[in-house]
């Protein structure tokens, strides 16, 4: 719960942070008891933080007894800041961004947090990154990966991942209800198509047992067979 509390007071103060650093976001904070906004950028509108997402996180990097990790999409590092406080000593997490200066901000909030030294920040496209792990023969060496990023890549970035990540380990991945938008038959623009199809796709994949849990904006959890 602490956990939960502190990564929420760091982002609240995150958006300010932003504000102050003239970033494209202003300090603008929910009234939802589940929800809570950080920022709000031009690009990806109000960007609203699920506290239930973070404690699970957080709960499954504690449970699996996770050492290494992966974050696909850090923005300001709410999630990354929930992982890696849940990492050991020793343990650590690459966070993947391409926005220099979201990551600018979340460096500082590592700092602040104390977990600086567990978090391996890779600047540019996640696709790219990955790849590159994987040629530097990384396979099989990560325990956990949350994927938060561009949402018509997410077949990608999951089948770089599954090479990435070991037996028994977990993929979780966030936004697959899309705002409700991959139920309506109506919707039908480039990101819905894409997590649609994803989803689809993952629930016949016999590579991974998968589970759909209905916090925040709907998030997969999978677990490499
Ligand atoms: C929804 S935000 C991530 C939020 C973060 N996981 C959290 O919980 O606070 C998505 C982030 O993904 C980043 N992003 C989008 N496409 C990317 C790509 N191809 N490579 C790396 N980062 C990307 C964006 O810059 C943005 O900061």
């Amino acid at each position: 719960f602490w956990v939960t509390q502190f990564v929420v007071k760091c982002n609240r103060d995150v958006a300010s942070v932003a504000t102050a650093s003239s970033l494209p976001w202003s300090n603008s904070e929910s009234s939802k008891s589940d929800a809570v906004t950080v920022a709000t950028n031009k690009k990806y509108g109000s960007k609203q933080v699920s506290p239930d997402q973070a404690q699970l996180l957080s709960m499954l990097v504690q449970i699996l007894g996770a050492k290494r990790c992966i974050e696909v999409g850090v923005y300001t590092g709410y999630s990354s800041l929930a992982i890696a406080l849940a990492l050991p000593e020793g343990g650590e997490l690459i966070a993947c961004e391409r926005d220099a200066k979201s990551l600018e901000v979340a460096r500082r909030y590592y700092k602040r947090a104390g977990v600086s030294h567990k978090v391996d920040v890779k600047h540019g496209l996640a696709a790219d990154t990955l790849k590159s792990m994987i040629l530097n023969g990384e396979s099989c060496s990560y325990d956990f990966a949350f994927v938060d990023a561009e949402k018509r890549m997410y077949q990608e970035y999951f089948e770089l991942l599954l090479q990435l990540i070991r037996v028994g380990g977990v993929i979780v991945l966030d936004n697959v209800l899309w705002h409700g938008k991959v139920a309506d038959p109506l919707v039908n623009d480039a990101k819905t198509i894409s997590i649609r199809n994803f989803n689809k796709n993952l629930m016949e994949d016999e590579r991974v047992s998968t589970s759909m849990v209905a916090i925040g904006d709907g998030i997969i959890i999978c677990r490499k067979r």
